[in-house]
């Protein structure tokens, strides 16, 4: 795999001519990352190191010079008060922003809640690295009287009840997000708008894949970091040409 988290794949500087941008921001350190729990649409929110993984993120993209048209992020707190500090830091608390369930985390069925550590204590650390960086393997199911479902959730009062999953494998996750990168996302790239998103570390693995035809095998090694900006700068037909990790270190 050729990724990492300093700059990679700077081309000669004509190629920055006529390219497109988007930028890919998982959402800061959520409390259950910190307390190493799967968890999936369970809508826990960002520790105070969160906070401040999403604010450095915001004035890093300032510095850098970027600045942004629209924003779209899911509709788990985590992701979207790291969009609110993103915007914060950049002053564009303005600009449209869309929110999307099609955006959310992989959904981790049967495992959302349980400690990872002790997961793998259990099931061992194969089957556990399976259904947590496997492309076609879901987790376990929820059953469908489960109180962790979404069925009631009025944030998916809209989503017809085939489409709110019990359990979720990436290629579920790519399959629910590439709807609304072909009818919103990419279009408004091609629009010529600077596109933000604030995501998930599964979301945003699940778009990685499908920009950069990532195999089915190699995605198993890509683990997005929380709250560091991912630089892509695309051709007309939104193939990546370049793409990169913005820290602290090569934003200079
Ligand atoms: O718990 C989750 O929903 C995800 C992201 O935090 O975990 P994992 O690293 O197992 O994909």
């Amino acid at each position: 795999m050729i990724w990492r988290t300093t700059a990679v794949h700077r081309p000669p500087y004509y190629l920055y001519i006529y390219m497109y941008q988007l930028v890919l921001i998982r959402h800061g350190q959520s409390t259950w990352n910190n307390e190493n729990r799967f968890t999936g649409w369970i809508d826990v929110d960002l520790t105070h190191k969160g906070i401040a993984e999403a604010q450095q993120a915001g004035m890093l993209l300032k510095q850098a010079g970027y600045t942004f048209d629209v924003a779209y992020t899911s509709v788990l707190k985590r992701a979207i008060r790291t969009l609110w500090h993103v915007q914060d830091k950049m002053d564009l608390m303005y600009i449209p922003v869309v929110h999307s369930w099609r955006l959310n985390e992989r959904h981790y069925g049967a495992l959302s809640g349980l400690n990872k550590a002790e997961t793998a204590a259990k099931y061992g650390n194969e089957q556990v690295l399976i259904w947590r960086r496997s492309y076609d393997t879901p987790p376990p199911a929820l059953n469908p009287s489960d109180p962790r479902t979404s069925y009631y959730d009025a944030r998916y009062a809209d989503v017809p009840r085939e489409l709110i999953p019990l359990t979720e494998s990436l290629k579920d996750a790519v399959g629910r997000a590439l709807p609304i990168w072909n009818k919103s996302i990419a279009p408004a790239i091609q629009a010529g708008r600077s596109v933000l998103i604030t995501a998930h570390g599964n979301s945003i693995r699940a778009l990685v894949k499908y920009l950069n035809e990532v195999s089915d095998t190699d995605i198993v090694g890509l683990n997005i970091p929380n709250g560091v900006p991912l630089i892509y700068k695309l051709d007309e037909s939104l193939k990546p040409i370049t793409y990169y990790y913005l820290t602290a270190e090569s934003a200079h």
